[in-house]
């Protein structure tokens, strides 16, 4: 049984208080959480083209992790999800994914109900890299990748060579190329990150779910992994991943999701959501925003949230 009264699950003062409930897009106002504020420039009617999450509720042991989420990641761009260790990231990822399907609410891929997709379509429409997935198969790297073009090849066949090509192209991509010849599980964090990455390229998914995509990486392969998530949009690819790294979202979002205790607290263009008075109460933190001096882009520089004064 889930819990839908309030009092189960969340925290008294994440995100933005009572009042400020702007409906947006793919935020019907009838799904809106109390405390939602999602940006006046993104309100509008749900995109026919990219993802639309749909007051998904999930939950388990008598609580709700998930109540009530609406989100929405237009195609041809990059969403980040945000929210603070435990608001419910990973659990919205799986639900979309069909991986832990809600308990309540829809979730839908330029048009079609993804929940209802058989495995295989599914698999040929999404790919979801996990956080800190492990493998300890007994394969190679460039094995481990071809796994990803399983949905697009006959049960009885094995691969052809357009599967390896596009296993080697993959691979190259994620910059893992040199990786290829490795046993999977003899490899670093980093690498194996870079691995499942890789994996996910190969399934040339139309929706790609990443769940902490830079987890391990040194700051190279960091802003390695958005460029190949920013080239992945521009192809026409729906991207939505977690990121813990506010600073990376900022660099490379197009637009953000900011959940707290498994709700929507603000949504819209990054520039409008990672702003001070979203941030700094969403994450207990004080923040302040800077231009990035090459970019202009903003940059957030975070302190201990000050102690009131007694
Ligand atoms: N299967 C489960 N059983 C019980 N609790 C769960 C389960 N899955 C998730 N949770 C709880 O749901 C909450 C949200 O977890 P989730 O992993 O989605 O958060 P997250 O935002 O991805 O966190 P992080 O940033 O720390 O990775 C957490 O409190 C977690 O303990």
């Amino acid at each position: 049984m889930t819990d839908r009264s309030p009092s189960g699950t969340r925290r008294a003062s994440a995100g933005a208080g009572p009042g400020t409930e702007i409906p947006g897009p793919g935020i019907s106002p009838a799904g809106a959480s109390p405390g939602v504020r999602t940006l006046p420039e993104s309100r509008g009617d749900r995109q026919a083209a990219g993802l639309a999450a749909e007051r998904v509720s999930w939950g388990t042991d008598g609580r709700l992790i998930l109540d009530g989420v609406d989100l929405a990641a237009p195609a041809a761009a990059v969403t980040g999800l945000l929210g603070p260790n435990g608001s419910g990231k990973s659990t919205l990822l799986r639900a979309i994914a069909g991986i832990r399907p809600p308990d309540d609410g829809g979730v839908v891929f330029d048009g079609d109900d993804l929940l209802r997709l058989g495995r295989r379509a599914r698999a040929r429409t999404l790919a979801l890299v996990e956080q800190d997935a492990g493998t300890d198969l007994p394969i190679t790297v460039h094995d481990a990748v071809l796994l990803g073009r399983i949905p697009h090849r006959s049960l009885l066949a094995g691969p052809s060579d357009a599967d390896r090509e596009t296993a080697d192209r993959a691979l190259e991509r994620a910059g893992a190329a040199d990786l290829a010849e490795r046993d999977v599980a003899t490899l670093s964090g980093g690498e194996r990150q870079r691995v499942h990455l890789a994996r996910a390229l190969a399934q040339t998914p139309r929706l790609l779910l990443l769940d902490e995509p830079t987890n391990h990486l040194d700051i190279a392969a960091q802003l390695h992994t958005m460029r190949v998530l920013r080239g992945l949009a521009e192809s026409g690819v729906t991207v939505l991943a977690a990121l813990h790294d506010l600073n990376l979202a900022a660099a490379s979002c197009d637009q953000v999701v900011l959940i707290a205790d498994g709700r929507v607290v603000a949504a819209g263009p990054t520039s409008q959501v990672l702003v001070p008075d979203i941030i700094g109460p969403a994450y207990g933190v004080a923040c302040d925003v800077l231009p990035h001096p090459r970019t202009g882009r903003p940059v957030l520089a975070f302190a201990p949230a000050q102690e009131p004064a007694h």
